[in-house]
């Protein structure tokens, strides 16, 4: 574990708690996936004008204003129909509702990449349940490097989160290809979309790559071969832009489409003013700093 600094409770109790969950699955047989690439859907996404948007099945959360209880599945066709290039869906259950089945019947629900969002310490903590990607806590492992390499082996894409630059560091160093930065710092809970724009352009400087691969992409472009991904706070097609414009490949994004407050919103429209952006004219309410 890379944490010097004091975590907030909710994110200590959710740690001790994955370490106990894991001892309970260490005896499960290594999970085999044949994955559904992240990079695939993001490429199919630009070409017809989608902004890729992977969207979290997130039932509550320990910043959440409320639970929605609605069935996962519906909300994860519900997402896709709105545009979402893939479905994050959380398998942690004492915190944010999530469960291991849910995230089975939403893959064989939706054809686009299904992510596990839980907090994976240990290899025993890989094989709870099959899925594209599997999300891997620079800040929360040891040995990223064994990590990276035993989820590759099981065929799951790792999605490796940091949230600074030495956390950045650490996860290129392990052969990390799809890396998130993580807005929301999980000692204080607080977001700022002012760490994606301040790590994302170490990408080029720390792989040596300054040119941008993409006429299209900001300040700080990504180069070849890194997927990068702006995870957490992003409110509305403001933040979509201003997220895309410091080098966003995709943009991660739960409580916005998930509306606990409300609860009735609707999923579908609550994702596609974020996939449709880009669109001329396009909402530009809602920002978040
Ligand atoms: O979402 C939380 O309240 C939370 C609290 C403690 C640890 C992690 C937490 N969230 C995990 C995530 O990274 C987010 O669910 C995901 O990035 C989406 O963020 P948002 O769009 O801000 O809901």
């Amino acid at each position: 574990m890379n944490s010097e600094t004091e975590l907030d409770s909710a994110v200590e109790s959710i740690l001790s708690t994955a370490r106990e969950r894991s001892v309970e699955s260490a005896d499960g047989a290594p999970v085999s996936v044949d994955a559904r690439s992240l990079p695939d859907a993001i490429e199919r996404a630009n070409a017809d004008g989608r902004v890729p948007v992977i969207a979290e099945v997130k039932p509550t959360s320990p910043t959440a204003d409320g639970t929605r209880s609605d069935d996962p599945v519906e909300l994860a066709q519900k997402m896709v129909a709105g545009g979402a290039t893939a479905i994050s869906v959380l398998t942690e259950p004492t915190h944010f509702g999530g469960s291991a089945d849910a995230l089975t019947r939403v893959r064989e629900a939706v054809d686009v990449p299904v992510l596990r969002k839980d907090f994976v310490l240990d290899v025993e903590g890989m094989d709870l349940v099959e899925a594209d990607l599997l999300l891997l806590i620079v800040r929360f492992v040891d040995d990223l490097e064994s990590l990276v390499d035993a989820a590759r082996e099981r065929g799951f894409q790792p999605l490796v989160e940091v949230h600074d630059r030495a956390e950045l560091e650490t996860a290129l160093e392990a052969g990390a290809k799809i890396i998130g930065v993580n807005n929301r710092d999980l000692a204080r809970l607080d977001v700022d979309l002012g760490t994606f724009e301040s790590v994302a352009p170490a990408v080029s400087e720390l792989t040596g790559s300054g040119t941008a691969t993409d006429g299209e992409a900001g300040v700080g472009a990504v180069p070849e071969g890194i997927t990068l991904i702006a995870e957490s706070g992003i409110s509305g097609p403001a933040d979509v832009t201003r997220m895309r414009e410091a080098g966003a490949d995709a943009l991660l994004v739960g409580s916005a489409i998930m509306d606990h407050a409300e609860g009735e919103t609707d999923v579908s429209e609550n994702t596609r003013r974020l996939t449709r952006a880009d669109d001329v004219g396009s909402d530009t309410s809602g920002s978040n700093t």
